[in-house]
């Protein structure tokens, strides 16, 4: 049965698909100034959708029009498992954090103020404990739970803000890749486990991308965002053959693809 949200009447996603999110023209302005213009997206449960585009792009900006974080214009439809229509529940990774380097929250305060009401200088319970353990074993970073944030380095912090925003785990994961402070093993560790978490709880995730070389590797659907607006979206394939996104990223990015199992990119780029 087609999900009476979806628009696209080719969808076929949507027959076997048991939970749908679409962004439905989305607009953004920022001090007077149209940052984005008639975004649509349409996202099914276990989709992992990379965003891509140039800098300034304006995707970090759909990021935040999505949380509600920044105003916009159009609407935002979530339609569940048993076809209700509702809010979707969110985890967010930001691309940066500014924290005080000197500042004694630990990571387990971290996770504790955001799931309990106990003041600070409180013992936590066990079961707090336990729950923060577990939360950061999903993203392999269950030995920083005493850390300081202010200590955790680019990667760890992003484990840790991972394992924050599937806590409890949502309905549309959005992650902003950080574009600095993390080294290329650790954005692949990164991109490693969200494709293990997206197969295991069948999540949504948006994931703005720099790296398209991963965006090849992990993404099965890509929107490029260019002039204020989603201007192709679709398979990897789809995409990487879009001649507006050759156009924006060069023919020489093609070298970039060199690890990835898919003759087609190689060969759509090279004609
Ligand atoms: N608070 C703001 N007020 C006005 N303009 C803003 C504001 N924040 C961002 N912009 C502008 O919006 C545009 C999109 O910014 P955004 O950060 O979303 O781009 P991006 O595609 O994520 O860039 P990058 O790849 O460099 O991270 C940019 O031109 C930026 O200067």
């Amino acid at each position: 049965m087609k999900h009476p949200i979806c628009v696209n009447s080719d969808c076929k996603i949507c027959e076997s698909s048991l939970c749908c999110t679409k962004i439905n023209n989305f607009g953004v302005k920022r001090s007077g100034i149209e940052i984005l213009k008639n975004v649509n997206l349409h996202i099914h449960c276990g989709d992992l959708t990379a965003v891509i585009g140039p800098n300034g792009a304006g995707k970090s900006t759909l990021l935040k029009a999505i949380l509600g974080e920044i105003s916009h214009t159009g609407e935002l439809q979530f339609l569940d498992a048993n076809n209700g229509t509702t809010k979707p529940s969110m985890g967010y990774v930001p691309q940066k954090l500014d924290l005080d380097s000197t500042s004694p929250t630990s990571v387990l305060d971290l996770f504790a103020a955001a799931h309990t009401n106990l003041p600070i200088w409180f013992t936590y319970p066990k079961k707090i404990r336990e729950r923060v353990r577990e939360s950061l074993a999903l993203t392999h970073g269950e030995h920083l739970i005493n850390k300081r944030l202010g200590e955790l380095s680019g990667g760890e912090l992003q484990r840790v803000l991972l394992a924050l925003a599937l806590d409890p785990v949502p309905h549309l994961l959005l992650l902003d890749e950080p574009v600095s402070g993390i080294d290329q093993k650790g954005l692949e560790l990164f991109y490693q486990t969200v494709s293990t978490l997206r197969k295991n709880y069948d999540l949504s995730i948006i994931l703005v991308s720099h790296d398209l070389n991963l965006v090849a590797e992990y993404a099965n659907r890509v929107a490029f965002v260019n002039n204020r607006t989603i201007e192709c979206c679709g398979t990897p394939q789809e995409v990487f053959t879009n001649e507006k996104v050759i156009q924006t990223f060069g023919l020489d990015w093609s070298n970039r693809f060199q690890r990835v199992e898919k003759d087609w990119v190689a060969n759509a780029l090279l004609v």
